[in-house]
């Protein structure tokens, strides 16, 4: 089904639908128009492509369980449709709309823009729920979500009772918690309308009878699955599966023939425009073009996508440098980065206009590729490039690795523009290169380590993890090794049931299993303190930094922190001489000096300051969950024994022998690495090590690694060590 018009040669072109539906818009007609901005949106709302076919798209909902949305980006489909469904009475009975991201920042802004529609402050109707962060409340009706966070919820809430809608936007993106996610809810609504037809409430799980969720193992007693004396009412759920660029048939498929609707038409054009020739050196390219647009375009901010946190800081000292020497008329140009692990209010300040008389240049990863509007931006600058993970299963090596986009990725790009009024978009490079493009991208569950979802599919209670209905099914070898995984990590009994306390435990943890488990038996070693610290720098990138002009001065500075037993401890001692830095600070002068002071300290020791801070906010959050968890928070103190041998407990899988020529040998995979040389072991070159990440540029490097007795792998980790031998 086709809603509107479609012009298939000018896929840009604007196809406006300045028709509002009357009866859609009647009853929002009796809102104050109080202010200016208001009354903007108002009349911004009316013009969206979907505004014109409300109506119809409500009956489809009532008449489909399951539908599936396509329509082009800034057709109003993320911001509209929930509020469409709220007012056709889908939250009556005080039932929910909930509708998942894949990405925090998207699941943030667009939530605070449809509080804004609604006129409502954020957190009352309208919402957001992510991890370790949630802006919701009993008065919550339009819910916005990642699809880990539903996930989780489902632990907790395994019908997702308070939900008469869900909506998986984004479903192109096709991430490991979408596809997993997409399981789970086609269970969920067959369980729901079996519910119904068998007239029973769901008030508990032991009742299910599709063989699904049995959840008479728990009862509640670990604070998962149903909470005992809940009785909701049996309602149906309707799914949404909704995407600008999305390959309807294999949804619809999977779903049974779902039906699918098209929604034509954006609001405003975007030029497209290629690059002559291929571009060696993309950054350069990048550079070039942010200036030539700085200089000849019409106002109107940029957005610009790199590979990642070091590209987007190197772009952002090369601007900054380059800015220097122009004519200061030609320096307004404002430098802000958007990237995973900036800290919130940090990726926030890109969503703010730019001084007056600045143009604003943003410099972001993928994460600001789907769903979002960034007001201002007028000029997406396209390099083609992303940084995705892929992973060998039967090494059990994963791996960031930067890759040409999607066709898909390469158009939700250029939807970042025009969306408040015409755009362009600068791919940098040629059209044919776009032809030989693949049109999506291939989907995370196929390039990941799926520990993670396993041991949450578990702790939901789907026991037959090969026999699970996903969408596109992971490898078998990929499934093995994530159980066998889990299985040596204690997660995952002889007869690959959860372990209780420890797998359960685990599945409560927001962290990579492995590092949830770190935590658990950190609590046992008495080093519970350390182990949090090191688990919250390591989810953090790049803590020190290493200009090239001031390389040596770096590396001095970095000497001050560095322990002769290696990174972990080296990051442990950075973290705590902020701390103290900072509470000798907090006392002592006002928040903004402090600030001030912080960043002063950060750069004189060459530390990424918002690296740190993601740190430190990480580390709140995670602490809170292990208190939730009672685990005792002990510190070692002085004596760092403890805390190395719990990392070769917790770490064993990454433990690598010295070679005679210096090289080193990964113990589980087999796998010759080198020491990255950005680590305090590098030239030290011990024995024996534990390492947290492996990288792979044309060598194969292990960072993050600690010196260890060897000694201690078969006395701590027999259950791998000792199968070995
Ligand atoms: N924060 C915002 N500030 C200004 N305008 C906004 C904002 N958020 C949304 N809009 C307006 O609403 C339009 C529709 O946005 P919406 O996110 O609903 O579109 P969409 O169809 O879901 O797009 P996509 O497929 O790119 O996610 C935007 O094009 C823009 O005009």
């Amino acid at each position: 089904m086709v809603f509107g018009q479609r012009d298939r040669n000018k896929p840009f072109v604007a196809r406006r639908n300045y028709q509002p539906n009357a009866n859609a818009n009647a009853n929002r007609n009796n809102q104050t128009h109080s202010s200016p901005r208001r009354q903007k949106i108002i009349e911004q709302r009316k013009s969206l492509p979907i505004a014109s076919v409300e109506k119809r798209l409500i009956e489809e909902v009532q008449k489909n369980d399951i539908l599936i949305i396509v329509g082009e980006t800034g057709s109003g489909k993320t911001t509209q449709i929930p509020q469409f469904l709220f007012h056709a009475g889908f939250c009556h009975d005080g039932k929910v709309v909930g509708i998942t991201q894949p990405r925090r920042v998207a699941a943030i802004t667009v939530a605070k823009r449809v509080a804004e529609e609604c006129g409502y402050e954020l957190g009352q109707k309208v919402g957001y729920s992510v991890r370790f962060d949630d802006s919701t409340s009993n008065s919550t009706r339009i819910k916005y979500m990642t699809d880990g966070l539903l996930l989780r919820e489902a632990l907790l809430d395994p019908y997702l009772s308070k939900y008469s809608v869900i909506i998986v936007d984004e479903a192109h993106e096709r991430t490991v918690h979408t596809d997993v996610l997409m399981g789970l809810l086609k269970k969920v609504q067959h369980a729901r309308s079996n519910s119904i037809k068998d007239g029973r409430n769901l008030d508990n799980g032991n009742k299910n009878t599709n063989g699904f969720m049995l959840l008479d193992k728990d009862n509640g007693q670990n604070g998962s699955f149903l909470r005992k004396g809940h009785r909701e009412k049996s309602s149906p759920l309707k799914l949404i599966i909704m995407s600008a660029s999305l390959d309807a048939r294999t949804f619809s498929e999977y779903f049974g023939g779902a039906k699918a609707v098209h929604i034509q038409g954006r609001q405003f054009p975007v030029d497209i425009f290629y690059t002559r020739r291929p571009e060696t050196d993309y950054v350069d390219a990048a550079l070039i073009t942010i200036f030539q647009v700085h200089q000849d375009e019409a106002p109107g901010d940029i957005l610009v996508f790199l590979t990642g946190q070091e590209e987007i800081d190197a772009v952002e000292r090369l601007i900054k440098e380059r800015l220097s020497k122009l004519p200061q008329e030609n320096q307004k140009l404002q430098v802000l980065p958007i990237y995973a692990a900036l800290p919130s209010e940090q990726q926030m300040r890109a969503f703010e206009p730019a001084p007056s008389g600045f143009r604003k240049v943003i410099l972001a990863t993928n994460i600001a590729e789907t769903s979002i509007t960034i007001p201002g931006i007028k000029h997406v600058i396209d390099p083609g490039l992303v940084k995705a993970r892929s992973y060998d299963p039967g090494k059990g090596m994963e791996s960031l690795i930067v890759v040409p986009t999607s066709k898909s990725q390469a158009l939700q790009r250029s939807g970042r523009a025009g969306r408040e009024g015409p755009g362009k978009c600068f791919r940098l490079y040629p059209e044919n290169e776009f032809e030989k493009l693949e049109d999506s991208t291939m989907p995370e569950i196929k390039r990941c380590n799926l520990s993670n979802v396993i041991l949450q599919l578990k702790a939901l209670g789907v026991d037959d993890i090969l026999g699970f209905d996903f969408i596109e099914k992971p490898s078998r070898t990929a499934i093995i090794k994530s159980l066998e995984q889990l299985f040596l990590l204690g997660a995952l009994t002889d007869d690959c049931q959860l372990s209780d306390p420890i797998g359960r435990q685990m599945a409560r943890l927001p962290l990579d299993p492995v590092y949830a488990k770190a935590l658990i038996l950190a609590s046992q070693f008495n080093c519970l303190e350390e182990m949090l610290i090191a688990v919250a720098m390591l989810s953090a990138e790049s803590i020190f930094y290493f200009p090239r002009e001031k390389y040596e001065e770096a590396r001095t500075a970095a000497k001050s922190f560095a322990s002769p037993e290696g990174d972990h401890i080296t990051l442990i001692n950075v973290y705590r001489a902020a701390t103290d830095f900072l509470e000798k600070r907090t006392i002592e002068t006002n928040k903004t000096k402090n600030e001030k002071d912080f960043r002063k300290w950060c750069k004189e020791n060459f530390i990424n300051s918002r690296s740190l801070r993601h740190a430190r906010d990480i580390h709140r959050q995670i602490q809170g969950h292990v208190q939730q968890m009672g685990l005792k928070l002990a510190s070692c103190g002085e004596d760092m024994l403890q805390f190395r041998r719990c990392l070769v407990a917790s770490f064993f899988l990454n433990a690598a022998v010295k070679q005679p020529d210096g090289t080193y040998r990964a113990l589980a995979s087999g796998q010759v690495v080198q020491i990255h040389p950005s680590s305090v072991l590098f030239r030290k070159k011990p024995e024996c090590i534990i390492f947290n990440e492996l990288i792979q540029t044309n060598n194969k490097y292990v960072r993050d690694l600690t010196r260890v007795d060897n000694l201690w792998l078969t006395e701590l980790a027999p259950q791998f060590y000792a199968m070995q031998n």
